[in-house]
């Protein structure tokens, strides 16, 4: 054949090999993957949730084997989330809770619209994976005894005890009924006492529950909100954190700080005494954001969460005396999920140090502060458990969703564990690896971002026309899209997301826009996670004057000046707070941005303020609902003309249903183009995989009719 013809036959391949990726490329192929989620550990064994399409399983694996098992049978996409996972200390049994909590009106989500409703209940699996799950009773939050036979677990803000075995026998009860909402809660070391906070509006207490003579007692009773209670490893002490407790009129906002103190108290006596306090208003996040904002090691050392040095780190003082807290890994970045090994020698954890857009795990010697990488490369690696000598923990990549891998203590060498390969229908191959970006705002805040750009070769319009070199008469330059996370306390990463399919979701999305042609930028605005406490608590944020908008119009400028960007052709998108910014983009600059599609979003702080719980968790008060309105999408409804779709489940428990109801009226009434896709008892982070499909697929139908990219395959879906 004339070299000619090969060559023309090389090039018709890979143009063909293209097609087929692209063709491969669907939206549900990209949601096919296997998600590990949940995972935790205990003596020689750990346990997970895998997610696959909507249908959720645990499973377990005991090391140094890795023999993996599977411990539950769910084979739909029944939309109830499994979650609380915990290991019995001998490992015999998985507690777990199926469902998720009733709302102020005592309903629990039930995005089925099952005609005999939902609840929230826990239930216990044995780990040899041979029988049922056992259902407890409703509740959730369960907790193990020291010897592994009962369980305590919240219902309605009371605690209740079952016995374990193979059958619930004798059927669970009530332990005692105190006033307020006991939460925090767990078995003494001798297994005879129960430590509980009851949380009580302005303030909070510590309690003892005395198992043999079914008494309660009250540790530092004070006019403070004290929580997360742990006990001394001899469990005759407990250590907490206090923070102040409110005043007439104070509201809670979850991206603000309050000042804290770390107290130790005596059992026998109830007398505490302050060990710390934080220098300033720097509690609050890191006291919810974490797992375990508070432990007491074997080591007999008090560890705890602050981001008091600017950075959220983990710190270690002694519990017997008022003491200087040692910051455990001094420097510019942030900590987050962390497992401390049986013997309390180490602290393992999640950690984005020395490369800011992913995650990767550390250890540090509590006593010597000496601190060692365990993972690098191009991973996101999350939630390490330590198994006796086995790291087991969360592994993504930008081309994999999280999955669990191991490695062992006294070999670095990585080894994937689950899932064993990726499902046919998972475009593996055709994924794009983003780009770290940043750019910089307009008062010269650095805001990174990752830049999904189309596969090389993927042509910018419509198929080439006939013959076998890919040209196109098409315009060279693509649309883009902005994508905004949620939260705002998040951050999107170089690799699919870790926190739970709502973000999992997202980053394979952005994946399949990038497939379809579109040039895709994930902005990690202000108020997010990951660059310290200066960044995520951004002066003038959200209701407060909106200064994330900035980040906003820097994206948009960013994509303007990339090449590959028609920069007449920008479109918004994102879910929540990054519905948000989504609306907020439409309606004050509908001259830059062609469309946006929101799910969820906040379109009026001073409305969510008053009415959707006190302060609508941004501390929004009378005197901030003038600056919350004019921070607002609906502060420039007049302004607003590029088209919108809105997605909402109308039983959204984080962000009201009303917000877009409200919206879409507004808009209709002044012919702005709005889609609407309503998922009828659907919650916030939709529960049924294929309300998830269902989303994706009407986003994109309606970026495709607002903003083309021609198929290189098929035929452009109608709106
Ligand atoms: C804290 C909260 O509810 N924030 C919402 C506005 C939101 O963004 N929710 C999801 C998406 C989240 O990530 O918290």
């Amino acid at each position: 054949m004339h070299p000619t013809c090969y060559l023309t036959l090389l090039l018709w391949l890979t143009f063909d090999s293209l097609v087929a990726q692209h063709q491969l490329f669907t939206i549900d192929g990209v949601l096919s993957a296997p998600y590990s989620s949940n995972l935790t550990g205990v003596g020689d064994r750990v346990v997970w949730l895998v997610t696959e399409r909507g249908v959720r399983n645990i499973w377990t694996a005991t090391f140094p084997d890795a023999k993996l098992r599977q411990l539950t049978q769910q084979r739909t996409d029944d939309g109830q989330d499994l979650n609380d996972l915990t290991l019995s200390p001998d490992g015999r049994w998985v507690a777990y809770v199926r469902g998720t909590g009733k709302n102020k009106e005592g309903v629990s989500p039930n995005p089925t619209s099952s005609p005999t409703s939902a609840e929230q209940a826990v239930y216990v699996v044995s780990t040899t994976g041979t029988a049922e799950p056992i259902r407890v009773g409703v509740g959730s939050h369960p907790v193990w005894s020291p010897e592994g036979k009962r369980l305590v677990y919240g219902n309605g803000g009371q605690l209740y005890l079952a016995t374990i075995s193979d059958k619930i026998h004798p059927a669970p009860t009530r332990l005692f009924t105190a006033r307020g909402s006991q939460a925090d809660y767990s078995f003494s070391p001798d297994g005879r006492r129960i430590l509980f906070a009851s949380y009580r509006g302005y303030h909070s207490l510590i309690g003892i529950y005395l198992l043999d003579n079914q008494q309660i007692n009250w540790l530092a009773a004070g006019v403070d909100r004290d929580q997360f209670p742990v006990w001394s490893p001899d469990g005759r002490q407990v250590a907490f954190e206090r923070v102040p407790g409110s005043r007439h009129g104070e509201l809670e906002n979850i991206q603000g700080g309050r000042p804290f103190a770390i107290w130790v108290a005596d059992v026998a006596t109830g007398q505490g005494r302050e060990i710390w306090h934080s220098p300033g208003d720097d509690g609050g996040f890191a006291q919810y954001y974490p797992t375990a904002p508070l432990r007491w090691t074997r080591q007999n050392q008090l560890l705890f969460f602050s981001e008091h040095d600017g950075w959220m780190h983990v710190y270690k003082v002694a519990p017997t005396r008022a003491n200087t807290p040692v910051d455990l890994m001094p420097g510019a970045f942030e900590v987050e999920e962390t497992c401390l090994s049986a013997d309390g020698r180490y602290l393992y954890y999640a950690s984005n140090e020395a490369d800011t857009d992913r995650r990767h795990l550390w250890r540090v010697n509590v006593e010597t502060a000496h601190r060692e990488q365990l993972t690098s490369g191009k991973g996101i690696d999350t939630d390490p458990v330590v198994v006796g000598q086995t790291l087991v923990y969360r592994d993504a990549a930008w081309n994999e969703p999280t999955g669990i891998a191991w490695r062992s203590m006294t070999n670095p060498k990585t080894t994937a564990l689950f899932p064993a390969k990726w499902p046919n229908t998972f475009p593996k191959a055709a994924l794009t690896e983003p780009q770290a970006i940043t750019f910089a705002a307009a008062d010269g805040l650095v805001v990174h971002g990752q830049l999904f750009l189309p596969p090389a070769g993927l042509p910018p319009a419509g198929l080439p026309p006939a013959g076998l070199l890919p040209t196109t008469t098409a315009p060279k330059q693509r649309p883009a899209l902005l994508f905004f996370h949620g939260g705002p306390m998040r951050q999107m990463l170089l690799g699919w997301h870790y926190r739970g399919i709502y973000y999992a979701n997202a980053y394979a999305m952005n994946q399949y826009l990038a497939q379809q042609g579109y040039v895709v930028l994930a902005v990690n605005y202000r108020a997010g996670i990951g660059y310290g406490r200066a960044f995520r608590r951004a002066d003038k944020q959200g209701p407060r004057g909106a200064s994330e908008y900035q980040d906003v119009l820097a994206a948009a400028t960013f994509l303007q000046n990339h090449p590959a960007v028609d920069p007449k052709r920008l479109g918004l998108w994102g879910g929540s707070y990054g519905g948000y910014l989504t609306a907020l983009g439409l309606a004050r600059n509908s001259d830059l941005f062609a469309c946006g599609v929101d799910l969820h979003g906040v379109h009026d702080w001073s409305w969510r303020g008053n009415m959707f719980s006190p302060g609508g968790d941004w501390g929004i008060g009378e005197a901030e609902t003038k600056e919350a309105l004019a921070s607002s999408p609906n502060a420039d409804l007049s302004r607003w003309r590029s088209p919108c779709l809105f997605i909402h489940g109308d039983d959204d428990r984080n962000v009201a249903f009303a917000e877009t109801v409200d919206l879409v009226q507004k808009l209709r009434s002044q012919h702005v183009p709005t889609d609407v896709l309503i998922l009828p008892d659907e919650v916030h982070g939709f529960l049924l995989h294929k309300s998830w499909l269902a989303v994706y697929g009407a986003m994109d139908r309606f970026l495709q009719y607002y903003l083309p990219v021609p198929r290189s395959l098929g035929t452009t879906p109608k709106k």
